[in-house]
């Protein structure tokens, strides 16, 4: 098996919609195509990959450090003993002169190419990817299904709160019994009505909620809107601090006694293990949200896995951000806590297969090769055409 091309494009996913940090007025995506020698059914077998959401596209390292690398690969170094591709194995290449620490857009494209190459290994093997990392990676039997949360809840021109209400009962209708909205880009008063306005369309029931600061808040902010919120018993309070202060985090911690999760824009093994170490987070509640997609790739990840592992976090504490079908697959294989859903966001990459069907808030998956990129028709139309 050989490598003969890899392209690379860029597409927007824009909209009007706006959290506690920055509008998406501008937001796009990376997207890759990496094409192999082997034919089925007439056509080379390809490999996909997108970078999630919230970072913007890197197709300038793509193009002048990551993809170059990979393609002077020796291709045979690119093999497992079995002579399978093994995508782990081309994240040395692609790292290679790139000096550690300063993470950055850098992880971003990574991540787009070792997702590629993962969706192209378990082509090739004729597997689902969850089955074929549970085979690898797990213990050879993936989840059936997995647990999502509808996130959603943004501020955007004239939302008013029966829009936030609506919006929040379609996830329901959707069959999302958990959902996420963003508090901390309106004062703390607005920010109590508009979870105090969920929380009706909720039954009153804060477990099923979860707020998303996106970093906004410094120290005693934390701590202000914590007091506020803590009577509602929230499913999680999300990256309350800047994602790198770890003493805010720890801080907060002392003090707020729900859950907290956190760990969307840490991109490394590195900056996950110092959240573990100095972070504060409590093992028997709180969520870490480290996106494969955009921290170096799945390769990346494992190793994170392997870390909490070794501080004594279960795998089920993880549920990564970003709503696609690449973490939902590695969330049912390594047995995650569950996964992130935009039921409303991020189009055409985001969301789960077209007929994916929703029921209390558990989605399945597809026996689709690969990732299935192939069973969501609007989005597989702009991978083809990266190499058509
Ligand atoms: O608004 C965003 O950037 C997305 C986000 O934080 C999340 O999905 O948790
Ligand atoms: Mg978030």
């Amino acid at each position: 098996m050989k490598i003969t091309a890899v392209h690379e494009g860029t597409v927007p996913i824009s909209s009007s919609i706006r959290n506690a940090w920055i509008d998406f007025s501008s937001m796009d995506c990376s997207i890759v195509a990496v094409v192999s020698d082997v034919m089925r059914d007439g056509e080379p077998v390809v490999g996909y990959g997108f970078n999630s959401n919230g970072r913007y596209s890197a197709g300038e390292i793509l193009r002048r450090r990551v993809v170059p690398r990979l393609l002077d690969a020796d291709p045979d170094a690119l093999l497992a003993e079995d002579g399978q591709l093994d995508p782990t194995r081309a994240w040395d290449f692609m790292m290679s002169n790139e000096k550690p620490g300063g993470h950055g857009e850098r992880s971003v494209a990574v991540g787009v190419v070792d997702m590629a190459l993962f969706d192209l290994a378990s082509k090739l093997a004729g597997q689902p990817l969850h089955r074929w990392l549970a085979d690898r990676y797990g213990d050879g039997e993936p989840d059936d299904s997995v647990f999502v949360y509808a996130a959603g809840g943004y501020y955007a021109p004239g939302k008013s709160l029966r829009d936030l209400q609506d919006e929040m009962r379609g996830f329901l209708d959707q069959g999302y019994s958990a959902v996420k909205m963003k508090i901390g880009g309106a004062s703390l008063a607005e920010d109590l009505e508009r979870i105090e306005a969920v929380l009706q369309v909720l039954d009153g029931d804060g477990s099923r909620l979860a707020v998303d600061v996106n970093g906004r808040f410094d120290l005693a902010t934390a701590l202000e809107y914590g007091r506020a919120i803590e009577q509602y018993g929230l499913f999680w309070y999300e990256e309350v601090g800047d994602p790198l202060d770890y003493q805010l985090n720890a801080t907060l911690c002392e003090h707020y006694a729900g859950p907290i999760a956190t760990g969307e824009n840490l991109f490394s093994l590195q900056d996950a293990r110092n959240l573990i170490r100095y972070g504060g987070l409590r093992p028997d509640r709180d969520y870490i949200q480290v996106d494969p997609a955009l921290s170096y790739g799945l390769t990346e990840y494992l190793r994170v896995q392997e870390m909490l592992k070794q501080h004594g976090w279960s795998s089920r504490r993880c549920i990564p951000h970003g709503g696609h079908q690449f973490s939902l697959h590695i969330a049912a294989a390594l047995k995650l806590g569950g996964n992130e859903s935009y039921p409303g966001e991020f189009q055409p990459t985001g969301g789960f297969a077209d007929g994916a069907v929703v029921e209390n808030s558990y989605v399945g998956l597809t026996e689709t090769p690969g990732i299935g990129f192939e069973s969501k028709a609007a989005f597989h139309e702009v991978l083809r055409e990266l190499h058509s």
